[in-house]
């Protein structure tokens, strides 16, 4: 098989600063890694090169063993949902936040309906009150499940997810777990919690740009 995310000896310089140091790893379809490291070692920084946000000074990402180009970003986003620490919904009302990725073209045809939008959100206790509510008015942990249930809705196979189980109570996270349990799904999660490095395949640690792998199916002596 072959992996699905590959960075290799990746850095990324900005404005003379090192965010990444030759950073090596892959992902396979279906792994469930974690990024763990302290605040500022550069967790997001890898996100956001995968999604092409930085402009990488040495090595290679590969997308499906693509190396990162325009082409090969727009099949990235097209399967990635990344869920930041501060998602922002584009939208007044959270139902419209959660619907406005179907008004364009590429999804129209993919509109959920009313019962695939509450099965969404009761897989992420969320309440289906919630969709009347002001988008700007909700809770930081509502606003990244929300964000999730719109990548859930539109199918998306691979998720980066920053921090997004962080602000949870016990029994939301673990409603989070479980949907991304799913073997179909391929994520990468900056957590710290160690209930993510118990369940993760893999555990990378970031220290100031350098990345190392720390152990694998649970076993990371966290
Ligand atoms: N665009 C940028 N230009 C310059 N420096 C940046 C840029 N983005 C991030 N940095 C710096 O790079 C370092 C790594 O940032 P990054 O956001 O990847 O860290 P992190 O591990 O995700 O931190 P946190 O856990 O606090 O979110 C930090 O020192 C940050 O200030």
């Amino acid at each position: 098989m072959q992996p699905i995310i590959r960075f290799d000896q990746v850095s990324v310089t900005v404005q003379e600063k090192t965010l990444l140091s030759r950073v090596s790893f892959s992902l396979y379809p279906g792994q469930k890694a974690v990024l763990a490291g302290k605040s500022g070692a550069g967790k997001s920084s890898v996100l956001r090169t995968l999604l092409g946000l930085h402009t990488i000074t040495a090595g290679t990402v590969y997308f499906q063993e693509q190396p990162l180009s325009a082409q090969s970003i727009q099949a990235i986003r097209a399967c990635t949902a990344y869920i930041g620490q501060e998602p922002v919904l584009g939208a007044e009302n959270v139902r419209d936040a959660l619907l406005l990725p179907f008004q364009f073209k590429a999804h129209r045809d993919r509109r959920p309906s009313e019962s695939q939008i509450i099965e969404v959100l009761r897989c992420l206790k969320l309440s289906p009150e919630l969709l009347g509510r002001d988008s700007r008015r909700i809770s930081g942990g509502e606003k990244q499940r929300i964000a999730l249930a719109r990548g859930l809705l539109l199918g998306k196979t691979v998720y980066l997810l920053d921090e997004v189980t962080s602000a949870l109570d016990a029994e939301s996270k673990q409603a989070v777990f479980e949907v991304f349990a799913e073997p179909r799904f391929t994520v990468l999660a900056v957590a710290h919690d160690r209930e993510w490095l118990r369940r993760s395949d893999a555990v990378f640690s970031i220290e100031a740009g350098h990345l190392t792998r720390l152990g694998e199916h649970g076993n990371t002596g966290y």
